[in-house]
């Protein structure tokens, strides 16, 4: 699905992505952990193609970036962020902006079917979102905005979908029923591949199989999640010690320096 080989990025003096070798099969969801400023916003962007490399190649569903025309690729990959969340039309129906999903636009301006209609209510559906097909974007909660996004951004049938940092602003029951949800349509028959770019070890859920540990824009490790996961690692990764409890299949750390002071 992704294949990068030696990519650099190198902006205003700075490298920020150096020596990026990552390959995304087809079956695996990956996630993306890294603290800030790691440089996971700028590989995203290179993924999108919204970057261009310094060096290194790029391949992404089969397209080597320089040789592709890019906006045909993108309609291929599907993206939940913040600033997506900030272009949306407080005015716009919730019906209206998941149906603007087909057409990857900003607003609906074209002509939907029927059966667009019935499509976008089945992901509203299934995102525990069908009571609000008709309220304004505007007074949705930050939670209800995040799903709608996703509904919206399965209409187009992506390939690839990447949620970046997807919990951000949401309390501790939003954040959980929205982890439900990603888990739930992990289930769903042709589900994209999913790149899930997060600061937090917990987000992790059972779904990514594999993981990328980011650090310092270089790959500190990658493999499968449960490898990555572990104390060792993760200790080595933040450089400091922390320790790991595994629950709901999911990994949760503390920092063992804060432990012993309390
Ligand atoms: N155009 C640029 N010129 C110089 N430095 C840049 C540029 N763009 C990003 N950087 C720097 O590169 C580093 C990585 O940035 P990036 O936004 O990719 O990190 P991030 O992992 O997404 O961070 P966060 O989790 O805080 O969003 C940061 O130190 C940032 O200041």
């Amino acid at each position: 699905m992704i294949s990068i080989q030696q990519l650099n990025v190198r902006k205003n003096k700075k490298d920020i992505l150096k020596n990026i070798d990552w390959n995304i099969n087809r079956g695996e969801h990956w996630s993306i952990l890294g603290l800030n400023g790691s440089g996971k916003t700028t590989l995203l962007n290179i993924i999108n193609g919204y970057l261009f490399p310094t060096s290194g190649k790029v391949e992404v569903l089969g397209e080597v970036f320089g040789k592709t025309y890019i906006p045909d690729l993108r309609k291929n990959i599907g993206l939940i962020s913040h600033s997506l969340q900030m272009q949306m039309k407080d005015f716009e129906s919730v019906l209206s902006i998941v149906l603007s999903g087909k057409f990857a636009s900003i607003g609906l301006y074209e002509a939907v079917e029927k059966k667009d209609v019935e499509l976008a209510q089945h992901y509203l559906e299934l995102l525990n979102c069908s009571h609000l097909q008709d309220s304004q974007y505007g007074i949705l909660s930050q939670g209800e905005r995040q799903r709608v996004l996703i509904a919206r951004a399965l209409m187009a049938t992506p390939k690839i979908l990447i949620f970046d940092e997807p919990c951000n602003g949401l309390d501790i029951i939003a954040r959980e029923e929205l982890l439900q949800f990603i888990e739930k349509i992990s289930t769903e028959p042709d589900c994209p591949t999913f790149i899930y770019v997060t600061h937090h070890v917990e987000e992790i859920l059972p779904c990514f199989t594999h993981t990328l540990l980011l650090k310092e824009g270089q790959v500190f490790a990658q493999g499968p999640s449960a490898e990555m996961l572990t104390e060792s690692n993760l200790s080595a990764f933040y450089d400091r010690p922390v320790s790991v409890l595994v629950e709901q299949k999911r990994t949760w750390i503390a920092l063992k320096d804060n432990l012993q002071h309390n």
